[in-house]
């Protein structure tokens, strides 16, 4: 049975550990890691059937077949090099550190040169299917319009830097408009789908984000259009933010867990 590992003990990595520990992914859930104690004990009384253990990532790069990343961009620019130097696969949440065009060639050249590939799930959205079937015949505009309620905005750098107080906003509030390649630097916590897209389709500096503040929302909306040879697609999903963490909607964990299905499952239906 594959050996996963988890990075990250927040929503989407909870939800991943429960998903093994309930058989509805079958494998072995060998280790967890967080900065937080508390969040890695919280996980453990909560299993049924696992005992992981506590192990540091370096640890799991030795012991796991797959290591999941379901922490932060830091999380990632740290340790993904080490894992798959490895040898070891990965899955990897914070996709938003792939804006930096050399560390995706660090990445890509690190998964070559050890024979193991790196899964970056759908996330929040819908249509990446679609999209990556268009780009083959050429592009010629991406953009992605996200929506979100104030509390899952809370704390993003770009608030702090052009000193918006998110509490003055009482009407839909449009907060940055620009490439996708500044906007998971601006807010890395609500924009990685943006990085999913951009490798898709167009890259990180064609494709354009709009961030919307809504007050008068309490679903993630995220817009996806795209124009191409191809013709036209638009795609919109309402998510249900996650009840402990509102920056992330339900779905990215869900994904997370399809595509880990999608690993470990015998038989393979459909994308
Ligand atoms: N691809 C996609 O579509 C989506 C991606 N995401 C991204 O997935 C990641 C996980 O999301 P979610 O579970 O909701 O996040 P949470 O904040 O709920 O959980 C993340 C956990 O990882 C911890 N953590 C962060 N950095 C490190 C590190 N370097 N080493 C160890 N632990 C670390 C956090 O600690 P602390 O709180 O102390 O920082 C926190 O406990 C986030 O980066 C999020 O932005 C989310 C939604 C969609
Ligand atoms: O979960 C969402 O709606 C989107 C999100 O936070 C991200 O892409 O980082």
């Amino acid at each position: 049975m594959i050996k996963i590992g988890v990075i990250g003990c927040g929503f989407i990595g909870s939800q991943i550990c429960m998903a093994i520990d309930s058989g509805l992914v079958v494998a072995e859930l060998a280790g967890i890691f967080d900065f937080s104690g508390e969040k890695v004990d919280s996980v453990l009384r909560e299993l049924k059937n696992s005992s992981p253990k506590k192990v540091t990532p370096e640890e799991m790069a030795k012991s796991c077949d797959l290591v999941i990343e379901c922490a932060s961009q830091e999380a990632v620019l740290k340790y993904a090099p080490m894992i798959l130097e490895n040898g070891k696969n990965m899955m990897i949440l914070s996709a938003g550190a792939f804006q930096n065009p050399d560390f995706y060639a660090k990445i890509q050249k690190a998964a070559s040169n050890h024979n193991c590939k790196v899964y970056l799930p759908s996330g929040a959205i819908a249509g990446t299917d679609g999209l990556k079937s268009a780009a083959i015949a050429g592009l010629k505009s991406v953009t992605v319009t996200t929506r979100k309620p104030i509390s899952g905005l809370i704390g993003s750098p770009y608030l702090t830097e052009k000193k918006i107080n998110l509490t003055d906003i009482t009407t839909p509030t449009l907060l940055f408009e620009g490439k996708a390649a500044d906007a998971v630097v601006a807010f890395p916590k609500n924009v990685n789908i943006c990085a999913t897209i951009s490798l898709c389709g167009i890259g990180f500096e064609k494709t354009v984000v709009k961030i919307i503040a809504d007050p008068t929302i309490s679903d993630n909306i995220h817009e996806l259009e795209v124009f191409g040879d191809f013709g036209h697609m638009k795609m919109r999903i309402e998510n249900k933010p996650s009840p402990i963490n509102p920056k992330t909607s339900y779905l990215a964990a869900l994904s997370a867990i399809s595509t880990l299905k999608r690993i470990t499952d015998p038989i393979q239906i459909g994308v």
